[in-house]
């Protein structure tokens, strides 16, 4: 699976206001959207463009645009936070959903949304979560997509454990991740180490 660390002093100031304790909600959700700009900018970076015409006020030239814009998916609730950036930058881009809570024993995701289209084939698709830990929430995401017959999905993940990247890879799906930070591992609770706690919690408040 190709992956991609961006590895930017500016992207790492932010993940850390991320990882710090002391950042209260606001500044947590602020951090996370300017983050979330630079991991999209940095994961469209190789993305097939269209030329066409374009007149400026002097003369006549040939501008670009994306071929194909993406279907971006956040998952609910922690992914809410990047949508909003990453359709900024990318504004003709669809949007669906899927909510999922990790189980707190289980660590398996429980589904309870799900918004997609229902045709998928030909249409890049950005999967919005801050967290990669098991990998289980993200590869019942990508199961999802795929059934709908995606074949070209890009993972947006803040922090990555090495156990979640391994799960993807081994899901065998058509995926590849961009990522701020493959951490150490896995606690026993199955958060990321050293992480920066429950990324929903942290902007919204407990569940
Ligand atoms: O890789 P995994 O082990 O599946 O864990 C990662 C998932 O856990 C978090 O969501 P959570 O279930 O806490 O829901 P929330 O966004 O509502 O807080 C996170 O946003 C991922 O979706
Ligand atoms: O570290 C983790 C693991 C799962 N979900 C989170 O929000 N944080
Ligand atoms: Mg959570």
């Amino acid at each position: 699976m190709d992956s991609l660390v961006v590895d930017h002093p500016l992207a790492a100031a932010l993940l850390t206001t991320l990882r710090d304790e002391r950042s209260d909600n606001a500044a947590f959700r602020y951090a996370l959207r300017r983050l979330t700009q630079m991991l999209v900018y940095e994961a469209i970076r190789d993305a097939p463009v269209e030329q066409f015409e374009v007149r400026t006020p002097v003369a006549t030239t040939i501008g670009v645009r994306l071929r194909q814009p993406p279907l971006l998916v956040p998952v609910l609730r922690a992914g809410l936070g990047m949508v909003e950036q990453a359709h900024a930058l990318i504004p003709q881009a669809r949007v669906g959903f899927v909510g999922l809570a990790r189980d707190e024993k289980t660590f398996e995701p429980v589904p309870y949304l799900e918004s997609l289209p229902d045709d998928l084939s030909g249409l890049p698709v950005y999967v919005l979560d801050p967290m990669l830990a098991t990998g289980g929430s993200m590869v019942h995401t990508i199961d999802l997509l795929v059934a709908r017959g995606a074949t070209d999905v890009t993972a947006v993940c803040v922090v990555a454990a090495p156990e979640g990247v391994t799960a993807l890879s081994e899901s065998g799906h058509p995926v590849r991740l961009v990522t701020a930070s493959i951490d150490d591992g896995l606690n026993e609770d199955k958060y990321i180490v050293p992480g920066l706690g429950d990324a929903g919690d942290r902007q919204f408040g407990p569940r």
